[in-house]
């Protein structure tokens, strides 16, 4: 049983996939050159979908596609940094969910600037301080970031892509469980741990922190502090995992949006979803009838309602905006009379952007 005949063929292979990544990425470097000139985007989430989708049809195994994705993820990465070094803004500090996600989205080829929160990572892009930004929009169980949908009130950003990746949360600390007395985190992790947190530390304070690895550095200070976070902030941070995978659902999982300044294109065939914000105006979200009126112009053509959530619009007591989340793609014939037939009656519809609606890592 001799391994070395094998290991040469490896070399073989090894030498000739590297030579055809560079050739893959001297033609990304072209496209720069060309984009550079006609003020083209760098990152085109619409063609990745593309490339992701000829990549998954031509596989033939043994390798899996999420497996793929994350190698397509990386070479796409290297693509887009020859282009133009890109600077992605998320909610920081370091080693949080959302940088985890973002890098899940980029890879490792660009520039990551970490926020203090979710207002400043849309600032961030909206002062061409960073092209993109990654921001958590929903979760699984524990439903919509409301600080994120409020800042699309204000905002005239884009949504250009989305991610949903599974959070397994730790609880990490430098204390033993029985010396635990404060767990940190954000809002959103407190609450997907809820149930762990009331059986194993009943006594414990929880105190809201501006993010989990937030959290993971207030802990690493503090006796008798543990955090909610990830693993990788209990590496990045040096302090110890004291339970893992608290989280109240194994499949405990976070879309996150990407923000950008100009629009994705569309891919058709029911391949993108779009986001709105719409207000139904002068109290009308209050009266019988408001929302069906809202949603018929879209049921009626066959354009699918896959989300709806509202929100206080904070102009008078008891009006609402409504985000929804629609298929299909704003330029579209069949949305654009939708959205028509909608502007007559609401004040407010605002499009957040269209984008593919992978939802999956091996979709
Ligand atoms: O096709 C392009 O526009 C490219 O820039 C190339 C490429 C790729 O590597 O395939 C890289 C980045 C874009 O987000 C999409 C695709």
């Amino acid at each position: 049983m001799d391994l070395e005949p094998i290991r040469a063929k490896i070399d073989e292979l090894d030498r000739e996939l590297v030579d055809i990544i560079n050739r893959r990425l001297a033609l990304a470097q072209e496209i720069g050159q060309i984009k550079r000139v006609t003020d083209g985007e760098v990152y085109v989430p619409e063609r990745e979908d593309a490339v992701f989708r000829k990549v998954f049809a031509s596989n033939k195994g043994p390798v899996n596609n999420e497996a793929l994705r994350a190698i397509y993820r990386e070479l796409m990465s290297a693509g887009i940094a020859l282009e133009k070094p890109l600077s992605i803004a998320y909610l920081g500090p370091e080693a949080s969910n959302t940088h985890a996600a973002a890098m899940k989205k980029f890879g490792v080829s660009l520039d990551y600037h970490a926020m203090a929160s979710v207002a400043d990572s849309f600032a961030a892009v909206e002062k061409g301080e960073a092209d993109y930004a990654v921001i958590p929009i929903e979760n699984s169980t524990e439903g919509s970031v409301r600080e994120a949908l409020d800042c699309f009130v204000e905002s005239d950003l884009k949504v250009v892509a989305q991610l949903y990746t599974e959070i397994s949360h730790a609880l990490i600390s430098n204390e033993p469980l029985e010396k635990i007395t404060t767990v940190y985190s954000k809002d959103q992790a407190l609450a997907q741990c809820r149930y762990w947190l009331q059986r194993h530390l009943p006594q414990a304070r929880l105190v809201e922190a501006s993010s989990t690895s937030r959290a993971v550095q207030i802990a690493a200070q503090e006796s008798g502090a543990a955090a909610v976070a990830g693993e990788l902030a209990a590496q990045f941070y040096g302090v110890p995992v004291v339970a893992r995978a608290i989280q109240d659902k194994a499949d405990n999982t976070t879309r996150f949006f990407i923000l950008g300044r100009k629009p994705t294109k569309p891919i058709g065939g029911g391949k993108d979803v779009s986001s709105f914000l719409i207000s139904l105006g002068d109290g009308a979200s209050d009266r019988p009838g408001g929302l069906l009126k809202m949603l018929m112009p879209l049921a009626e053509r066959g354009i699918n309602l896959s989300k709806i959530e509202s929100r206080p619009s904070k102009m008078r007591p008891w009006d609402y905006y409504f985000f929804i989340d629609v298929s299909g793609h704003h330029d579209e014939p069949e949305m654009q009379a939708a959205l028509a037939e909608l502007r007559k009656f609401c004040p407010l519809v605002k499009w957040l952007g269209s984008y593919p609606a992978v939802r999956r890592e091996s979709d």
